[in-house]
């Protein structure tokens, strides 16, 4: 209220991630929040890998963020981000946050049309994507528009989306009522964008449909096994074809939040001092490799 700021926490998810459950969150962008808060819950060193940032479609890109216990990544809509825990257990608390009191009663996202119209891309692939599916009670952004969706997703995809031209992509492979009939050489163009992109997705629907010539286009079995291989140097795994499934999976049961919630209360009661060890202790681990990841410095 201070600083003139309205916003409100539409949902709080403890997130776990443990051995031989669900080790994944598919690479995505929030889309019902205009901000996330990712508050880390574990001792430094609980696991390796974990909560990740992604500014490309290309796994290559990919830059985890290590997150022990009280420390907290904030992010917008438009950061493309996901959990891999490679080793060891994480359990993390996402908070969503959106503009408003209103916007969360009404399930409203008020900064999508703004920000589609002054062209960013992300608002545009994230705004298709709730409009091409509708979001059960969530208020007026409820409405299934599936011809709003097409526009929007072509707008993102025409800016080099890549999420974006692989949606379209499957929308035209598909066709849509009373829009498009199913058009599957329009589809393969979008997927080889997307492909060209690093998008491991789309790299395999286009390796299938060059394997099998699907829809009446041309069988090429050179390349579909050049985008099959591609796919599969960036790991590609069962959790990122069905990212609905792996998202429910990751929710706590009740038995298990007393614990963390008391982990919470505790992070947030810590003196800075004692913040200031965990800190230290993370330091301990070893320095990416900064050149590596963006070029030599100046
Ligand atoms: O578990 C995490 O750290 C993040 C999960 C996430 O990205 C999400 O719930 O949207
Ligand atoms: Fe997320």
């Amino acid at each position: 209220m201070r600083f003139g700021c309205q916003a409100a926490l539409a949902a709080a998810i403890i997130r776990r991630y443990l051995p031989g459950e669900r080790r994944r969150h598919p690479t995505h962008f929030d889309g019902m929040a205009f901000v996330t808060v990712v508050l880390g819950l574990d001792a430094p060193g609980s696991c390796t890998g974990g909560f990740y940032v992604q500014p490309q479609s290309s796994r290559a890109s990919r830059l985890f963020v290590p997150l022990a216990a009280g420390d907290a990544a904030v992010h917008r809509y438009d950061l493309r981000h996901g959990v891999h825990v490679k080793s060891g257990s994480r359990y993390s608390l996402v908070m969503w946050i959106k503009p408003s009191q209103e916007s969360v009663i009404d399930g409203s996202l008020p900064w999508y049309q703004p920000a589609s119209d002054a062209g960013d891309a992300d608002a545009q692939h994230n705004f298709a994507k709730l409009l091409k599916s509708g979001q059960p009670g969530q208020g007026p952004s409820s409405t299934c528009d599936v011809k709003r969706s097409l526009q929007l997703y072509a707008l993102a995809a025409a800016q080099g989306h890549a999420e974006a031209q692989r949606a379209l992509g499957q929308m035209y492979f598909k066709g849509c009522s009373g829009l498009s009939a199913p058009d599957a050489a329009t589809a393969s163009m979008w997927w080889r964008r997307a492909a060209k992109f690093g998008d491991a997705h789309a790299q395999k629907l286009l390796a299938g449909l060059l394997r099998w010539g699907l829809g009446g286009t041309d069988v090429d079995v050179e390349e579909a096994d050049f985008w099959d291989r591609r796919a599969m140097e960036q790991e590609s795994s069962d959790d990122e074809a069905n990212p609905e499934a792996s998202v429910r999976a990751a929710k706590c049961s009740r038995r298990e939040v007393e614990p963390i919630q008391k982990t919470i209360v505790e992070c947030a009661r810590r003196e800075p001092p004692q913040h200031e060890q965990l800190k230290l202790a993370s330091v301990d681990q070893p320095e990416p490799d900064m050149d590596a990841l963006f070029g030599p410095a100046d």
